[in-house]
């Protein structure tokens, strides 16, 4: 045997060797992570399944695997376990909706996100800020925008697209066209809204389209599909960033995605080029969206001296208001059409709201204020019905308290510890709304203490320091566009059923069964005075 034979031989068995360390020391590390999980860890005494305190493997099946049905799983396993259930090797589950306002706290107790869960592949919004002490000041920039007063303000942008869609009713009248309500509240939404955040020419105008394009809503659809990938997988969006032609061509859906983030980003970077060519940092000099409007969002933060340069990085603000449209168009715009669709499927709900509607509005060609819309009670229980059972978080929200234990019952929960709840159960949960899954706004119908009393679990966007910020724009909206379009058109409903409208997914926001988030009409008649 030749010496290059006999070192070949002397290395392979070295490398062998090696091989075998490596595996030996890799099962030794995964026994004992195991084992302390399950045996020494803090939450080793809270009851769940073995399998699920041992690895996040057991939520990744269910996701992956099982179609994103982790939530309706987690409900059997409170069925099995009681209310506190460990779901994770990190994450205690509860499920006790008297509990929300204690782990969802308000000012003055100090919540921390779960930064694995809150990656939605844009790390410098908002929503992704983990550390409390970033999220803060962060938070406190953008909620100026959003306060009541701010929505008040906003109303003739809101009106001025809601005429848009209400004329997109008007040209399809009588004729064989149908209305896809989430294409149409979709556009509605994000036109709104981007005009709010870079200005009425550089926002995006979807309603000016001849006929109502489906454009967002198959990049909102699309990207929230990916959500639930990117937090067991990141490392698959920092690929597919970076081959992003090869990636769209193996999975179709990402082109949307990254066409979605381009025109995002454009419109960011055109905000941020016109506030450096004026070269001018005083607020008071921000351009309004017309002058009877409020100042626009991302100009005005450039310009907010008090916010400082590493705030207004292009990244940051690419990633913010990426996050920005995505939050505040898909919700909405799922909650409006699903709430349309009971309402359009309950023709006693049909008939009451008309009823209270062409009482308040004689003019159906009128649109009338919020502060009047909100004074319609029918028409406010509809709207809170409609949250409710839409009820389109379907994830749950973990929280961590670090620097305090938090007690449910006998259980210690350590300070630190991951926590989380589901708004879903508690909107659908039968002791508190009786028959759950169906649309009864009469249930809102009570006197003052007891409507407080059931508004405490009206929760759809979750709440506390950390909770929803869109929520005010968000109830503007179920006001101004149910009145205007029930006000004044007469629809039914084409080919939808309740299915279109059930959450069966839980890609952060839950999304129907694949492809059946249409929920079809045909406008019938416009209403005259
Ligand atoms: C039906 C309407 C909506 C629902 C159900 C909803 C739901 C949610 C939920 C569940 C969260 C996460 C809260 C948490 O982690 O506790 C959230 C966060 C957020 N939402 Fe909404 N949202 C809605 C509308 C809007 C609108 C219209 C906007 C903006 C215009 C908006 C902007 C935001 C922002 C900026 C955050 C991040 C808050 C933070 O991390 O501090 N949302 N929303």
């Amino acid at each position: 045997m030749s010496s290059i034979m006999y070192a070949a031989i002397y290395y392979g068995q070295q490398n062998l060797h090696y091989l075998l360390f490596i595996f030996l020391a890799g099962v030794i590390y995964v026994g004992a992570t195991v084992f302390y999980r399950l045996y020494l860890s803090p939450l080793s005494k809270f009851p769940g399944p073995k399998i699920a305190a041992a690895t996040r493997l057991y939520e990744t099946y269910f996701q992956l695997l099982r179609g994103g049905t982790f939530t309706w799983h987690i409900e059997t396993l409170h069925d099995q376990y009681g209310p506190v259930v460990r779901i994770s090797p990190w994450e205690i589950h509860v499920k006790d909706p008297d509990f929300y306002h204690v782990l969802y706290a308000g000012p003055g107790k100090h919540r921390n996100k779960d930064p694995w869960f809150s990656f939605i592949a844009y790390p410098l919004s908002l929503f992704s800020t983990a550390s409390h002490e970033l999220h803060r000041p962060r938070r406190r920039v953008l909620a100026e925008f959003f306060k009541k007063k701010s929505v008040y303000e906003l109303e003739p942008l809101i009106k001025d697209n809601l005429r848009k869609l209400c004329h997109h009713f008007s040209t399809v009248i009588s004729g064989s066209t149908v209305i896809e309500l989430h294409a149409a509240f979709y556009s509605f939404a994000v036109d709104v809204l981007s005009q709010y955040a870079f200005g009425t020419s550089d926002g995006f105008h979807y309603l000016d389209m001849h006929e109502v394009p489906d454009t967002w809503k198959m990049r909102m659809t699309s990207l929230f599909g990916f959500c639930r990938i990117n937090r067991h997988f990141p490392m698959l969006v920092v690929g597919a960033r970076l081959i992003p032609t090869l990636a769209a061509w193996f999975v179709p859906p990402l082109a949307h995605v990254f066409q979605m983030e381009k025109d995002v980003k454009k419109c960011v970077h055109r905000v941020r080029q016109s506030y450096r060519q004026s070269g001018d940092k005083q607020s008071s000099n921000v351009p309004e969206l017309e002058s009877h409007l409020p100042k626009t969002i991302y100009p005005s933060i450039l310009a907010n001296p008090d916010v400082p340069e590493s705030e207004k990085e292009l990244r940051r603000l690419e990633d913010d208001a990426i996050f920005l449209l995505m939050a505040g168009t898909d919700a909405p715009g799922q909650v409006l059409a699903i709430t349309a669709f009971h309402v359009l499927n309950n023709p006693r709900v049909l008939q009451r709201l008309r009823e209270e509607l062409s009482s308040a509005i004689p003019d159906p060609s009128t649109l009338p204020d919020l502060v009047d819309l909100e004074r319609l009670p029918y028409l406010s229980a509809v709207i809170k019905e409609g949250f409710r059972l839409s009820s389109v978080v379907t994830t749950r929200l973990p929280r961590s308290a670090p620097d305090e234990d938090l007690y449910y019952g006998d259980w210690i929960i350590p300070a630190g510890t991951f926590v989380s709840m589901s708004t879903y159960f508690i909107l659908r949960d039968p002791n508190i709304f009786p028959q759950p899954s169906k649309f009864i706004p009469e249930r809102w119908e009570l006197c003052p203490t007891e409507l407080q009393r059931l508004e405490k679990y009206l929760l759809p966007a979750s709440k506390g320091t950390l909770g929803c910020l869109g929520q005010n724009l968000a109830w503007a909206w179920m006001y101004h566009v149910l009145a205007a379009l029930f006000r004044r058109f007469e629809m039914k409903l084409y080919q939808t059923e309740e299915r279109h409208a059930e959450m069966a997914r839980d890609n952060f926001i839950g999304q129907t069964e694949a492809g059946m988030n249409n929920i079809k009409v045909t406008v019938l008649e416009e209403c005259s005075l």
